[in-house]
């Protein structure tokens, strides 16, 4: 490999996150890897997971691991990030993964990554809302977001850490602030509720979830989650009692695990699967795949809302494009009003803890 040249320039920079720096061997054959990239072998994404030793983000970290377009791994959380590093690590698939603890690791977990996913945080108990978790949680993400701000402002990111309603405004208005805000490159995750619905209406169906594609938008709490039943693929209709059933099961899907965990926690293994599928999403897009579409919680103009979740088509920079909401017959029109009220508080809520 020559000097200087990309690879090991690639090396240079992976070597100084190590913790603990790495053996002679490891290096050998992180050089391999790196010369193999740089000659057209296998090319990959760096991905960072802020909150990877937690319940979301341990899975996550381990479905991220198994991506092929992930080349670099960088788990960073405030506990146990060292444990979960060994023992992912071990895992004999491309992407090279590297631990960070505590605040002092941060920037160098941040440092040149193309994607952050973020589920640092506190999860519901029963009886809590989402909008419970602000007090804590709000803290953890304007923190997150002043390091990337740092090391990675044109990083993609994708917040995990509820609630996603007034999370995503605080991150937008930590990067505002900064100067580095992209409306393009924050995304709030609301796959999770595109999952559940999937789900729920293909065992109403009677065909495979696979199959099933339902638009979920508005928010991520309570009646924010508006699942568009008259617009799902394959093409189908339900009764009226099919409709009750369903858009309460989605938008209660959360409180559903909380409740079925007594106090353990809120979705984590649902989660990271949608997280991994979200994230991976992303990547296809950077890539420049063509017709990458999820819906997603981001900047918006669907709405007279700042942020609403909709459908949007991913590319090389983030969202590309934010799809309309589509015909809604009159039952989705009134929740979505009832949405948008709910929505304008919590994001009025999330820009003012950053402007007080
Ligand atoms: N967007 C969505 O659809 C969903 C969001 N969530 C949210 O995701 C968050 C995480 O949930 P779980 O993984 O179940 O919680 P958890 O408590 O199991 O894990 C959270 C992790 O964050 C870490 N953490 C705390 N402060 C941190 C900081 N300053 N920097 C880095 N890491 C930090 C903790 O050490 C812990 O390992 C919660 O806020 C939860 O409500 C959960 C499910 C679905
Ligand atoms: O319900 C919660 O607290 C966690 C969450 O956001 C979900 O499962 O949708």
């Amino acid at each position: 490999m020559q000097p200087g040249s990309e690879a090991s320039r690639r090396i240079a920079r992976i070597n100084s996150h190590l913790h603990p720096p790495v053996s002679q061997m490891e290096e050998t054959s992180l050089l391999r890897r790196a010369t193999c990239r740089s000659q057209g072998g296998a090319s990959g994404f760096k991905v960072a997971i802020l909150g990877a030793a937690g319940g979301i983000g341990q899975p996550l970290a381990l479905l991220m691991k198994m991506n092929p377009l992930v080349s670099v791994l960088h788990l960073y959380d405030v506990v146990n990030a060292p444990g979960v590093t060994a023992d992912i690590s071990h895992m004999n698939t491309g992407a090279v993964v590297r631990g960070f603890l505590g605040q002092p690791q941060l920037e160098d977990a941040l440092a040149g990554m193309d994607l952050v996913v973020i589920p640092a945080g506190v999860p519901r108990k029963p009886g809590m809302t989402r909008d419970d978790l602000f007090n804590i949680n709000a803290g953890i993400v304007k923190t997150l977001c002043e390091g990337i701000v740092k090391c990675c402002p044109k990083a993609v990111v994708n917040l995990i850490s509820n609630p996603v309603n007034s999370t995503v405004p605080i991150a937008a208005e930590v990067f505002k602030k900064a100067g580095t805000y992209d409306s393009k490159r924050l995304l709030g995750v609301t796959m999770l509720d595109v999952v559940r619905a999937n789900t729920f209406v293909a065992e109403v169906l009677g065909i495979d979830p696979r199959d099933v594609n339902v638009p979920v938008v508005g928010g991520h709490a309570g009646v924010t989650i508006l699942p568009l039943l008259s617009q799902v693929n394959p093409p189908c209709s339900f009764t009226p009692e099919e409709i009750s059933y369903l858009t309460d099961r989605i938008q209660n899907g959360g409180t559903e695990v909380v409740e079925a965990k007594a106090g353990a926690g809120s979705a984590t293994l649902s989660m990271a699967y949608a997280a991994a599928k979200f994230a991976d999403a992303c990547l296809r897009g950077l890539r420049g795949d063509a017709g990458v579409v999820e819906c997603s919680f981001v900047a918006s103009q669907v709405t007279e809302l700042p942020f609403f979740a909709s459908k949007v088509r991913l590319g090389r920079c983030g969202v590309e494009e934010v799809l309309p909401l589509g015909p809604l017959n009159e039952f989705e029109r009134a929740r979505l009003e009832k949405a948008k009220k709910e929505l304008a508080v919590s994001i009025q809520k999330g820009v003012s803890f950053i402007r007080k």
